[in-house]
């Protein structure tokens, strides 16, 4: 059995929502943009596109809004509406399969809704298509009949907004990207913005935290405001358990390390990973498929799951070669790198001695 051996289904860190997030997301969230916290350049431009649609009295153009999970797209599409007075359609790109379950939303949306589409790059071909014409036109056209007999019914639809949000920009076909009049990137946020929403959550679930208990939250937070809220439930229960409920940076600090989220917000997986590559191979170059089978999981896992932040946070350098650890590395685990840390570019023996590894 590998020393790393665990069971990460149950990540405390990942920025995914889990069932009781779900629950607490809908108090937790902002309603109005003054109260929406950090994305400061977003929430600037998009500001003015929502004043100028008032001011004009007609919708405002499409909105997309790109970005990693758990930074608020949902959060500002529920803002959008709220700001514009308008109500809100939620659905996403896995739920419209076919081009008829589109028409079926579109043909229903009032004069103003927001239509919320989350996950807009998973939605099906025929639907993105039909999605075009709504877009621009605000009309689709019903296939009514089968095969030869089949006739196309156009349909006008009432002047809507359309909010998109997609974690992966890059994957949208050129078409519909083009049809968003305004785009959003959300970015990761810093860790004093972090503090604010630790701040801000802990005073809605009635939680007394000072400003360095928030802090230590945040800062353990990968600059994600979803884990930041779980991680303050978490920190939250030890304080009622364990203390008298009030969380100072002792307490958070405290409660984190039983949760085995370390300072820089890495978990048992993450440090699993970095701990091999620097113990069992030196810091690396290693081979992927090495490092999975030194910590028993799966590669896919490690390159998905452990590496993005690992690499994000410039604690690791995915190379040609193979993994290599940094120096920052070595200091967050409190370990001396060898002398012979690797320079430059590797010879070709370490390519060789890699695809040895991979292959045993
Ligand atoms: N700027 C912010 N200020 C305060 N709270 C925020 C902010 N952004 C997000 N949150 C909180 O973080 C949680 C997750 O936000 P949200 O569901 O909007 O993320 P998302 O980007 O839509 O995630 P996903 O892509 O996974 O659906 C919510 O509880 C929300 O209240």
């Amino acid at each position: 059995m590998s020393p790393y051996d665990f069971d990460h289904a149950d990540r405390i860190v990942t920025a995914a929502a889990d069932g009781e997030d779900q629950a607490v997301e809908a108090a937790l969230r902002p309603k109005l943009l003054d109260e929406f916290i950090g994305q400061e350049r977003v929430r600037e431009q998009l500001s003015l596109v929502l004043q100028a649609a008032r001011k004009r009295g007609s919708a405002p153009d499409h909105v997309l809004l790109s970005g990693p999970p758990g930074l608020g797209k949902t959060t500002l599409s529920m803002i959008i509406a709220a700001e514009l007075n308008a109500p809100i359609r939620i659905t996403s790109g896995p739920a419209i399969q076919h081009a008829g379950d589109l028409a079926a939303i579109l043909s229903s949306l009032t004069e103003g809704e927001v239509l919320f589409l989350d996950e807009i790059h998973r939605m099906s071909r025929p639907a993105e298509e039909m999605l075009y014409m709504a877009m621009e036109d605000f009309r689709v056209d019903v296939i009514v009949g089968k095969g030869p007999g089949a006739t196309a019914i156009p349909l006008e639809l009432p002047p809507f907004t359309l909010v998109g949000a997609t974690t992966r920009a890059g994957l949208l076909p050129p078409p519909l990207r083009d049809r968003f009049g305004f785009t959003g990137h959300m970015e990761f946020y810093a860790p004093a913005e972090l503090q604010r929403v630790v701040h801000r959550s802990a005073t809605l679930l009635d939680v007394e935290i000072d400003p360095a208990g928030a802090a230590e939250i945040a800062g353990r937070s990968r600059g994600t405001p979803r884990i930041a809220n779980r991680l303050l439930r978490r920190v939250r229960d030890y304080a009622q358990v364990r203390h008298d409920g009030v969380i100072t940076q002792e307490i958070a600090a405290q409660a984190l390390q039983v949760y085995e989220v370390d300072a820089r917000g890495l978990d048992r997986l993450d440090r699993a990973v970095l701990d091999a590559l620097l113990r069992l191979f030196g810091g690396g170059p290693v081979g992927l498929s090495t490092l999975a089978v030194a910590v028993g999981e799966e590669a896919e896992t490690v390159e998905e799951v452990a590496e993005p932040f690992l690499v994000r946070e410039g604690l690791l350098a995915r190379t040609p070669r193979g993994r290599i650890a940094t120096a920052a590395a070595w200091t967050h685990l409190g370990l001396t790198p060898p002398q012979t840390q690797p320079r430059g570019p590797v010879p070709a023996q370490g390519e060789l001695f890699d695809g040895a590894r991979d292959a045993g």
